[in-house]
């Protein structure tokens, strides 16, 4: 217990606990695509706050270097270089990178869907995803870039066609999801945010998005639970709407993405099982966007639920478990739309590969 604590105190404990070395044996290099956007520059900070990462490598189409430049002064011991098309490219950023963080793309406006993204956001991350099947293809590829139903797809697609493609090392990061499950329900029960873990299943939008209360002992009824559901399966359109053409949210996913990101470090350098939840806490074990068995017979080729991350990248997918019926309805319309959304993503890329 206490050692897990410990460990699990890592990312957000690191600048005042100087106890805590990431050792030359773990040096680790850490690419972000899209670092200066709304949520590449706070990712990029949280990051560079992280001991376990040795090398930051900060790739943007336009203002990575002035995002590197002031991230560089921060007094932790990992070395940060700014990239963009004109300079030393994207090649040199991504060469020996061990996880690349891809946030780059066009956020949400009001009244618009994650898949109202696609046209635009669909040949970013291919075009990413091709030059990290050259500089790096052993690299685990984290996708936030929106619609990540479709995008992860989009990604394996170009992996396949270079013949690179490794499913353990590619994941979509749904991680906000089980942020906000986790803090909406502890809102509701008044209990203390950093110990609750609802573990959230299917993708990343709308009705995909299922959380299963139930696994965690919870069980809501009427319009309470309606609007819990709601508001996870919707919570990225309340920042849409709070931000009001501004973007979408950009500062809670940039602490879900170094949390997923943290993840895969701590279970590459060795860690197993699973680590006790608190404030900034990351497991081994944590619900992500993966090429999954779990419903490939219902043509649903890629799924959320929880994975075991070891120093491969996926371990273990583990099965969704048990559900209420209510969750069972919920999952059975999330299937539904993820197999379009997948499809949409693997027809598009098959016809826009490109060169
Ligand atoms: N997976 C998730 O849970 C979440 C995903 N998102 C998605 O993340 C994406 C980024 O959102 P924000 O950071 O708010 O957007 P933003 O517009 O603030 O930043 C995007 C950045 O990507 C850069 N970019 C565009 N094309 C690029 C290319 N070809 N190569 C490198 N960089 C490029 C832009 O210059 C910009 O700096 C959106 O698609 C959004 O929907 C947002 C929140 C949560
Ligand atoms: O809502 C959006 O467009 C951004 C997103 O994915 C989220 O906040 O979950």
């Amino acid at each position: 217990m206490f050692a897990a604590r410990q460990a699990s105190q890592s990312v957000f404990g690191a600048v005042q606990r100087r106890t805590f070395s990431a050792t030359a044996s773990n040096a680790t290099k850490v690419a972000v695509l899209g670092a200066a956007g709304g949520i590449g520059q706070p990712l990029s900070l949280l990051l560079k706050l992280n001991p376990r990462v040795t090398e930051l490598a900060l790739y943007d189409i336009k203002g990575a270097p002035g995002v590197a430049a002031d991230i560089s002064h921060i007094n932790t011991k990992s070395t940060v270089k700014g990239y963009e098309p004109s300079g030393a490219g994207i090649k040199e950023c991504l060469t020996g990178a061990e996880i690349v963080l891809i946030p780059a793309g066009v956020p949400r406006k009001p009244g618009m869907t994650r898949d109202d993204l696609f046209n635009t956001n669909a040949s970013i991350v291919r075009d990413l995803a091709k030059a990290a099947a050259d500089a790096c293809p052993e690299a685990n590829i984290l996708v936030i870039a929106n619609p990540v139903n479709s995008t992860v797809p989009i990604t394996a697609e170009v992996f396949k066609s270079k013949g690179v493609y490794n499913p353990k090392r590619l994941f979509g990061v749904t991680t906000l999801d089980v942020v906000r499950a986790s803090r909406f329900i502890s809102q509701l029960k008044s209990t203390d945010p950093a110990t609750e873990n609802i573990t959230v299943v299917g993708g990343h939008s709308g009705a995909t998005i299922v959380p299963l209360l139930s696994q965690a002992g919870y069980t809501l009824e009427g319009a309470e639970r309606d609007e819990y559901i709601k508001r996870v399966q919707f919570g990225g359109d309340e920042v849409v709407q709070a931000k009001g053409g501004a973007g979408s949210a950009t500062l809670s996913m940039a602490m879900a993405g170094a949390r997923f990101a943290e993840s895969l470090l701590k279970a590459a350098q060795g860690q197993s099982g699973v680590v006790e939840p608190t404030y900034g806490q990351s497991g081994v074990v944590e619900p992500t966007y993966v090429d999954s068995p779990l419903y490939k017979d219902q043509g649903v080729t890629y799924f959320a639920s929880q994975v075991e991350l070891g120093p491969n990248g996926v371990e273990k997918i583990h099965p969704v478990g048990d559900m209420s019926e209510f969750e069972q309805g919920l999952l059975d319309v999330c299937l539904k739309d993820l197999k379009s959304n997948i499809e949409k993503g693997e027809k598009w890329v098959k016809e826009n590969m490109g060169n």
